[in-house]
């Protein structure tokens, strides 16, 4: 039966992907006697955590009861109260947990002080969907740095636009509401100042219903886009435009006018990707959707700063030596330098493919 009660609070929590950032997403469930009397997932930063939802509805049913949380209770004082001496203080007899919290004011404490208040504690049902769950939040809490997916779109020669700049569009309408999902989970996306000047693109999650727009992040070494393209004057959502340490002044006033506009300032002359991605980490950016275009994605694979691919490819071709291929840069001189990927995912949508790949 833990699996059953466990599966319905990751399904709760699955629903709040994309909304709890910079939190991980967490559901729990109250059962007493066999039956539901308290349920909860986590919706907002700075909110009540999924267990105190949940054993809110659950009342004085709380005692005696189990309750599963699919991530290990807080046992610090963040934004809320710890979770860990609520479920005590409700006189809960056992609790199961899917993962542990990696955070290190969590790390096991919560677990700990549950133990020693003589609590029956259940680890790891449902561990590897409870992980996949929160995979953003957990690589951001060991590496400081935003989990980083890239994004392309091209046709089945490898293309990303033709020879004259032309690339709307290369996947279907249902491919690219796709992208928009994926857009909705990640805290930032992110392209390069020639795609905002080539494409003047809006990159907010414009989902038939409702979504969350990422930060919208531009590399823009010198401040060269038109101060009239859409990411400095929608407002939509917030946009970070990256420069290097020598970019003019002037532009930065003018571009940080708008109050939805940031401009960040590099140490170096040229945005370099380890010191932008620990800004970023910083800045509680827990993922990155990078978008593009050839340059950029040259760039982040160059310096190995990808940790998740993902490949949209339509059946067109539209040859020519002169079309823009996929990435830029350098890339290798010899096939055993390859970059290797392990496939993850491959499925179609409407007329084209879209594989996932994780870096080996
Ligand atoms: N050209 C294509 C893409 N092109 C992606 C570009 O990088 C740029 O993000 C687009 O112009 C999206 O603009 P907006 O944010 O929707 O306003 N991406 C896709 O998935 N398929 C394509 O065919
Ligand atoms: N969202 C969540 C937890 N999140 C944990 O608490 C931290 C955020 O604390 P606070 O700033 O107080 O919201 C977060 O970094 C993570 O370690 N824990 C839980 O017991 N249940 C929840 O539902
Ligand atoms: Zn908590």
């Amino acid at each position: 039966m833990d699996e059953k009660w466990m599966k319905l609070a990751i399904e709760m929590a699955k629903s709040t992907m994309g909304q709890t950032s910079p939190n991980p997403a967490v559901g729990a469930v109250v059962v007493k006697e066999g039956r539901a009397v308290g349920m909860g997932a986590h919706l907002k930063p700075g909110e009540g955590h999924a267990e105190v939802h949940a054993l809110k509805q659950a009342g004085d049913q709380a005692a005696g009861g189990t309750i599963y949380v699919t991530l290990e209770p807080c046992s610090h004082w963040g934004k809320t109260a710890p979770c860990a001496d609520l479920i005590i203080e409700k006189k809960l007899a056992r609790v199961v947990v899917a993962s542990v919290d990696p955070n290190p004011l969590v790390a096991g404490k919560g677990l700990k002080k549950l133990e020693e208040a003589g609590l029956d504690v259940t680890i790891g049902v449902l561990k590897k969907e409870a992980i996949e769950l929160n995979e953003f939040f957990f690589h951001h809490t060991a590496t400081q740095k935003p989990f980083v997916t890239l994004k392309a779109a091209m046709t089945l020669d490898g293309k990303i636009a033709t020879s004259s700049g032309s690339s709307k569009w290369i996947t279907s309408e249902e491919a690219r509401e796709d992208v928009h999902r994926d857009r909705h989970l990640h805290d930032a996306i992110l392209v390069g100042a020639n795609t905002v000047k080539e494409d003047n693109p809006s990159l907010t999650a414009r989902l038939r219903g409702d979504a969350i727009s990422p930060i919208r992040i531009v590399l823009d070494t010198s401040l060269s886009i038109p101060s009239t393209s859409a990411v400095l004057t929608d407002g939509i959502s917030p946009t970070w435009v990256i420069c290097g340490s020598g970019a003019s002044e002037e532009k930065e006033r003018l571009f940080a006018k708008a109050p939805h506009v940031r401009v960040i300032r590099m140490l170096a002359e040229l945005i370099e990707l380890p010191e932008l991605l620990s800004v970023l980490g910083k800045e509680k950016i827990l993922s990155l959707y990078v978008e593009g275009g050839a340059k950029i994605h040259g760039a982040f694979l160059d310096q190995k700063a990808v940790d998740r691919m993902v490949m949209y490819i339509a059946p067109k071709i539209i040859g020519s030596s002169e079309a823009f291929s996929v990435f830029n840069g350098q890339g290798v001189q010899t096939m055993s330098e390859a970059v290797e990927l392990s496939i993850t995912e491959v499925k179609t949508i409407g007329r084209d493919i879209k594989v996932t790949a994780a870096l080996r």
